[in-house]
C-alpha cells in the first residue's frame, strides 16, 4: 500500500512560528513567507491546516521554544479546533518536543521532520529510500526516542512515516548497526554514480544540472526541453530521484540534462549529507540551469537560498544560466534583468528556443584541458593553438609537438584528431 493512501483523512494541524528579533539565525525568524511555505509543506504531507499561532520574543525559551504562556495558549487552540498535530516552523530539540507535547496534549513536530516526512512519501528508488532513512535515523529518531508506548498510540502520523518508521521502536544498538549498514550502502551508491559519470564523460557530452527552489518548475522544464515525462506536481519535493535525458542542441551538438531534488530554506543538514551522492550531479556539472519561479513574491530569498546551497555543495565554480520560469504568470516589469539570465515559460514554451541557444553558446565557451600531439607536417595548427588556447606544457617529441592546453569547444573540436588524453 502506498504510504500516502494509509492516511485516509487529513490530519488537522496547527502551525506555530516564533520570531526572535535578537537572533540572526534564519531558523529563529518565522515570517509570513516562511509560514506560507510551512503551510504548503503541511498540505503536501496531507495535513489540513486549522490555524496559525505566532509569537515575537527576544530569545527562544530553552524549555518550550515559545514562552510557557504561549504553549498553554496553543494547547487551548488545539482543543478548540480538535487539532491532532502541531507543526513548528522553527527547529526543536528533543527535550523541547517532549515538553511541548506535555503542554499541548498532541503530537508536536518541527519543519525538518515535516520535510523528511514528505521525502519519505515521495522517495521511489532504492537509493532515494536509503537516503531518506539515513536522514530520518539521524534527525527524526532522536526527537522521537524515549516516548515508548506513546509512539504506537500516535502511530503512523505525519512526521513519523517512512522507511525509518519500523526502526523507531528498536533500541539504540540496533539503530547504530543500521546506520553503519546504510552508510556502507550509500557509499556503494556514490561509487556507482561516479562510475556512471565516468562512462558518460567518455562520451564527451557535457553535463547540465537543472537546480533551484522546490516547485520552481525544474521537472516541467526538463520535460519541455527533452520530452522526458517526469512527474510534475504542484507539490513541494515532487522530484527526489535525478532523471537524466539527452538534450539536442544546434549543429548536432548534444548534452545530458539532469533534473534534481529541489532546494528549500533551512534544509536539514542531515538531508543534504544523506543526499550527497545524488547532489554530486550538481558539483560535477559543466553548466547549471538555476530555475526560479518568477511569479513567487519570495523569489529573491529563494534565489539566495539556492545560491548558498550551490556554494555549500561545492559547485560555485560551475557556470550558471538563471532561468526565470513561469514568466506567463508575471508582468514583464517583475522579471529581474540579470546577467546570464533569461525569462521563459516551461508551461507555454515561450523563450525555450532562446534558452537552447544560450545553453549552446555557454557550453561552447566552456574550456577544458586537453593534450595533443601535433605531427611536424601539421605545424600550421600551432598558431591557432597558441592564439586561442592556454598552453601549460610543451615538448618536442620524436613524432611531433606535445602540447597540454585549455581549449574551448571550437578549438578542441579542430584538434580532435590529434588528442592523446
Ligand atoms: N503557469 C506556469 N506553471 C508552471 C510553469 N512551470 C511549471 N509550472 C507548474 O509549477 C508546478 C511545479 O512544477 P514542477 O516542474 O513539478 O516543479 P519542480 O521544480 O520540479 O518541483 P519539485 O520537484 O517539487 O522541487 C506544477 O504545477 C507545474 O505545472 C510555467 O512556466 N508556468
Ligand atoms: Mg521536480
Amino acid at each position: 500500500m502506498n504510504l500516502e493512501e494509509q492516511q485516509t483523512t487529513a490530519q488537522r494541524a496547527v502551525l506555530v512560528g516564533l520570531n526572535c528579533s535578537a537572533h540572526s539565525a534564519q531558523e529563529y525568524n518565522a515570517t509570513d513567507a516562511t509560514l506560507a511555505e510551512l503551510r504548503s509543506l503541511a498540505e503536501t504531507a496531507g495535513a489540513e491546516v486549522v490555524g496559525i499561532v505566532t509569537q515575537n520574543r527576544v530569545t527562544p525559551d530553552p524549555k518550550t521554544l515559545v514562552g510557557e504562556g504561549k504553549a498553554q495558549e496553543i494547547g487551548e487552540f488545539v482543543k478548540n479546533t480538535q487539532a491532532q498535530l502541531v507543526i513548528f516552523d522553527n527547529e526543536l530539540t528533543p527535550s523541547q518536543i517532549k515538553n511541548l507535547e506535555a503542554a499541548v496534549g498532541v503530537q508536536v513536530i518541527d519543519r525538518s521532520m515535516l520535510i523528511l516526512d514528505i521525502f519519505a512519501l515521495h522517495a521511489t528508488s532504492r537509493e532515494g529510500k536509503l537516503q531518506v532513512e539515513m536522514a530520518q535515523l539521524k534527525y527524526t529518531l532522536p526527537r522521537l526516542m524515549g516516548r515508548g508506548t506513546e509512539l504506537s498510540r500516535l502511530g503512523g502520523g505525519i512526521g513519523t512515516r517512512g522507511p525509518g518508521e519500523s526502526k523507531l521502536e528498536q533500541d539504540r544498538r540496533h539503530i547504530k548497526t543500521r546506520v553503519s549498514l546504510l552508510r556502507a550502502q550509500l557509499e556503494e551508491n556514490r561509487k556507482n554514480r561516479a562510475q556512471q559519470r565516468k562512462s558518460r564523460d567518455v562520451s564527451g557530452m557535457p553535463k547540465i544540472a537543472v537546480i533551484g527552489y522546490t516547485n520552481a518548475g525544474k521537472s516541467t522544464l526538463l520535460n519541455a526541453l527533452t520530452g522526458a515525462g517526469v512527474l510534475v506536481e504542484d507539490k513541494l519535493f515532487a522530484t527526489l530521484d535525478p532523471t537524466t535525458r539527452k538534450l539536442k542542441l544546434a549543429n548536432n551538438y548534444e548534452a545530458l540534462l539532469t533534473d534534481t531534488v529541489g532546494f528549500i530554506r533551512n534544509l536539514p543538514h542531515h538531508l543534504i549529507e544523506a543526499f550527497s551522492s545524488t547532489l554530486d550531479e550538481v558539483r560535477f556539472a559543466d553548466l547549471l540551469l538555476h530555475v526560479v519561479d518568477v511569479s513567487n513574491p519570495d523569489l529573491y530569498d529563494q534565489m539566495e537560498v539556492s545560491q548558498k546551497l550551490i556554494e555549500q555543495l561545492g559547485a560555485a565554480h560551475v557556470p550558471v544560466i538563471v532561468v526565470f520560469n513561469k514568466a506567463d504568470l508575471a508582468a514583464p516589469q517583475e522579471i529581474p534583468n540579470m546577467r546570464d539570465s533569461i525569462a521563459v515559460s516551461a508551461a507555454t514554451g515561450a523563450g525555450l528556443d532562446e534558452l537552447l541557444e544560450r545553453i549552446y553558446r555557454k557550453l561552447s565557451e566552456r574550456e577544458r584541458e586537453i593534450q595533443v600531439l601535433i605531427p611536424y607536417d601539421q605545424g600550421a595548427l600551432l598558431e591557432g593553438i597558441f592564439r586561442e588556447g592556454k598552453v601549460s606544457a610543451q615538448e618536442h617529441r620524436e613524432n611531433g609537438t606535445y602540447i597540454k592546453l585549455r581549449a574551448d569547444e571550437a578549438l578542441a573540436g579542430r584538434l580532435q584528431d590529434f588528442r592523446i588524453d
